[in-house]
């Protein structure tokens, strides 16, 4: 089943995907808060994101976030003091920045054994999403990894074609900390809209196979077709490299 509708959108460098970045997340927000769900639930991931979002979110003029509920499209099972942990990272780049407090914060308890981790976490799901069946996010920001994993989805993973389960944890992920908590793939295809964000030359390969290879069986990314949500690819040039695909490329100024 194919997104309902994908738009792949790049720019020249991540210096102007981020600032667009971040005015498609405040005013996505402000729709969501006006409308009658009254809130804005946003799914966000490690990686590149984390510093991206860090520089560029706080600078949007007038942002509030005091009806924001975040949470994490995955994350490592570290403490949340140790570098590698997602929420720690946010903690001390963002959050305070943007004034999120800990309590509009669905974060995993890293103390615990990793399915039980996992557990604890569908269960904060469930709880902050009343009433639905599978949680749907407003916006889940995904980055994508050169193997074509997304979140902690990794090619050829059993955790591919999990059905049941909101939250998986593994313990053999190939990019270390092995030991993580994800999302599972009926959750990224329930959101309102994902956006996916991948810059630089390394991505150009697997963004072709992802976008225009028709693969059996197909890459963790390819996998990612909210429906009847929105999907968008944020790229810079040099990951678009090898698209032939019809993109966008937005001025500066324009409203996405
Ligand atoms: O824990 C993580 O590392 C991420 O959640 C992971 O899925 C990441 O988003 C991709 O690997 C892309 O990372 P980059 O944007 O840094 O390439």
């Amino acid at each position: 089943m194919a997104a309902a509708s994908q738009r792949v959108l790049v720019f020249p460098s991540s210096s102007e995907l981020g600032p667009a970045l971040a005015r498609f997340i405040a005013v996505r927000a402000q729709e969501s808060c006006g409308s009658e769900r009254a809130r804005f639930t946003l799914g966000l991931s490690g990686g590149s994101l984390v510093s991206m979002l860090s520089r560029d979110l706080p600078a949007v003029p007038g942002l509030d976030c005091r009806k924001w509920l975040l949470g994490f499209c995955d994350e490592r099972l570290v403490p949340f003091q140790d570098p590698e942990s997602s929420y720690g990272l946010y903690k001390t780049s963002l959050l305070s920045k943007i004034s999120v407090r800990e309590s509009q914060v669905l974060a995993i308890n890293p103390s615990l054994p990793v399915e039980e981790a996992a557990e604890d976490y569908a269960t904060k799901l469930r709880e902050a999403f009343p009433g639905e069946e599978i949680p749907v996010f407003d916006l889940l920001l995904l980055g994508m990894g050169p193997d074509g994993h997304t979140c902690s989805l990794f090619p050829e993973h059993p955790l591919l074609e999990e059905s049941e389960k909101l939250v998986a944890g593994l313990k053999d992920s190939p990019k270390p900390p092995p030991q993580r908590v994800t999302l599972t793939l009926p959750v990224l295809n329930a959101a309102r809209c994902v956006a996916f964000v991948t810059t630089g030359g390394s991505k150009a390969a697997v963004l072709k196979r992802v976008l225009e290879g028709k693969e059996a069986p197909a890459l963790p990314a390819a996998r990612v077709l909210p429906s009847p949500g929105e999907l968008l690819w944020f790229l810079d040039e040099s990951a678009a490299g090898s698209l032939t695909l019809s993109v966008e490329r937005p001025t500066c100024a324009a409203a996405l």
